[in-house]
């Protein structure tokens, strides 16, 4: 209870990783094992309300007597989803959820990959093992931990048959000790166990099951009857992964757990002289592995007992609807994947027409009252928007690009002194995929979005020429604590971006200026704050606002980067604006190379991670 109240997981995740980062030791074993707990607690918080929603809304009388055109279906739904409301209210009080990034690394055990090293270093080698065990049991392939664990495992204080796996679900011990009674001809706790077994897995894969039920982005066809075939498609897919997740013991993989149960109570119960019990267990089996040679054999044995009755032979409850269900789950799976194939070049060809789906142009120059510039929305989704915020929440730098941050020879912020303004470039995205702090799929997803803001410009304003990449930079700007909400100065003052500008007309393109820069396009990404709008104006003083644009999540701007086009951001006056800024240019010197690079890293899985192992490897 005292973990449940204060920080969230994401924070304790944060706290333990730079507690790691700066070697402070127990803090981050503290910090980390909280982490998980929470995280654990959590889960178990939303699982244990998806599963109670169900029953309830399964159980509760109807509106109305007969089912017509699915109205049932829908009917337990909505009464699901109230139960769900008011559980999680009951449950988590004003907790946020788990985010799915962090749903992703705790699912990964991402957070063993630290902890090992934290205990090792505060000399609980044992714990160190059992987390490097952890993390291998479910990345078996990881050779670098695997080599950790050898190591550990030699150290004097490491007892090899206590490093457990943290994470193992009950029916990982009662079926080890089940079939070690079985080996042992201790049929009772043969039966006892593997009966709890059977009893805590069926349990664990509807947890498991319960846990697929999450959100889902319906992203570029988000029409009704599709949305809810695309998201029960997704939903259902990793629904039938349980199997396999469960399936693993300690790392083990056992494709037919659930099945081996029934084989090793048949006998149990056989040996126990209860041929009902046997029979069933034999039935339940065969529904699983109808073709299995020695359980037939069993069958033809059994049959020729005098007390055995053919009416023995049926399947237990349990395992006929969980067959069932699982024979008509696979069949819906395989119709998606035999039925849903299109023609790579006709959507190849749809797309290359159309590039995204809601993509819309909303303005054009006149409507913003000047040259080459326009305003579109639906670049990107709001799950897109929230993977590039994400970035920013997590990696940004304060002041980034410009004088008063880290090194090179830098322009003077053209920022208000009234608002915290961080960014982080390309460069440094990269550099966090490199070194493992980052997944490659944020990094893909970002040269793809840039691309496609390329490829609106070179479309919009009928690029000829190459247009190259100069500068990528994801930026955020928020109002700081004590600064007033009535201000009335700019975020951002009025510039052109390719120029300085001197006086009215008169606009250097040289340094300081980045005058190599051809065209400016803005992505912006949320519009949870106020003020923050950008504004395109007829003088360098801001006198003459022509057009103002709202930023909210996919809306672009997009222009010619000179004099034309002057332009800025007024002030944030509360919470945080983020956008994707990008600069093209016609001149190839000037490209951004950092691109190149991280594209041939993404294309060849070049991680710092990779090399390290691959060293280890070739020793
Ligand atoms: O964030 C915006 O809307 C514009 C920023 C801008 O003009 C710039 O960074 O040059
Ligand atoms: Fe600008």
């Amino acid at each position: 209870d005292e973990v449940k109240d204060s920080e969230t997981v994401a924070a304790l995740y944060e706290e333990g990783t730079q507690a790691y980062l700066e070697e402070r030791f127990p803090v981050c074993v503290e910090k980390l094992e909280q982490a998980l707990e929470k995280y654990r607690w959590q889960r178990r918080n939303t699982q244990n309300c998806r599963l109670k929603c169900k029953q309830e809304s399964e159980a509760s009388d109807t509106l109305f007597p007969v089912d017509i055109e699915n109205l049932r279906f829908f009917e337990k739904n909505i009464k699901n989803t109230l139960c769900l409301i008011n559980c999680k209210i009951d449950s988590n009080g004003n907790n946020d959820n788990v985010d799915d990034e962090i749903q992703k690394l705790f699912e990964e055990r991402k957070p063993y990959e630290y902890l090992h090293l934290c205990y090792f270093k505060v000399n609980d080698v044992q714990k160190a093992a059992s987390a490097a065990f952890t993390y291998l049991v479910l990345n078996p392939d990881h050779k670098v931990m695997a080599k950790t664990l050898k190591q550990y495992s030699e150290l004097p204080g490491v007892d090899l048959k206590d490093v457990i796996n943290f994470e193992a679900k009950d029916f990982v011990y009662l079926y080890v000790y089940g079939s070690d009674a079985y080996e042992k001809k201790d049929w009772d706790n043969a039966i006892n166990n593997m009966e709890e077994s059977l009893a805590s897995y069926l349990h664990e894969e509807e947890e498991c099951r319960a846990q697929c039920e999450g959100p889902f982005d319906a992203g570029w066809y988000p029409d009704f009857v599709p949305a809810i075939a695309n998201h029960f498609t997704y939903v259902l897919k990793c629904k039938q992964g349980c199997k396999k997740k469960l399936g693993s013991l300690n790392g083990e993989i056992h494709a037919d757990l659930l099945a081996s149960h029934y084989n090793y109570l048949q006998y149990a119960y056989f040996k126990k002289r209860n041929l009902y019990a046997a029979c069933q267990a034999v039935a339940s089996y065969l529904l699983f592995l109808p073709d299995d040679e020695s359980m037939l054999a069993n069958m033809e044995y059994y049959q020729k007992l005098p007390k055995v009755q053919d009416s023995f032979f049926t399947p237990r409850e349990e395992v006929i609807r969980y067959v069932q269900r699982d024979t008509y789950e696979e069949r819906i799976l395989r119709y998606i994947k035999n039925e849903f194939k299109f023609s790579k070049t006709s959507a190849q060809i749809a797309e290359a027409k159309q590039g995204r789906r809601n993509f819309r142009f909303t303005k054009n120059a006149t409507d913003l009252g000047g040259g080459k510039r326009f305003a579109s929305d639906g670049l990107i989704s709001r799950n897109e928007c929230q993977k590039l915020v994400y970035i920013a929440n997590n990696f940004m730098n304060i002041n980034d690009g410009y004088k008063g941050s880290s090194g090179g020879e830098k322009s003077a912020s053209p920022h208000t002194k009234n608002e915290k303004f961080e960014g982080i470039d390309l460069r440094r995205i990269s550099f966090l995929v490199y070194i493992g702090l980052l997944k490659p799929a944020y990094l893909r997803l970002l040269l793809e979005i840039t691309e496609e803001m390329r490829v609106k410009l070179v479309h919009k304003f009928n690029i000829e020429e190459s247009l190259y990449f100069s500068y990528t930079h994801l930026v955020c700007r928020s109002a700081l604590a004590g600064s007033s909400q009535n201000r009335t100065d700019l975020s951002h003052k009025i510039h052109a971006d390719n120029c300085n500008v001197l006086g009215d007309n008169i606009c250097a393109k040289k340094y300081p200026a980045f005058h190599w820069r051809d065209y400016s396009a803005i992505l912006y990404l949320n519009d949870d704050f106020e003020g923050g709008h950008f504004i395109f104006s007829a003088d360098s003083k801001g006198r003459k606002i022509q057009s103002s644009i709202m930023p909210k999540c996919g809306r672009m701007v997009g222009f010619s980067s000179g004099s034309e086009n002057l332009h800025g951001v007024t002030g944030v006056t509360k919470g945080r604006r983020c956008a994707l800024a990008v600069w093209f240019t016609l001149d190839p010197t000037y490209q951004e190379l950092d691109r190149d690079v991280s594209q041939h890293m993404l294309d060849n899985d070049i991680t710092f991670h990779q090399y390290y192992s691959q060293d280890i490897n070739t020793e």
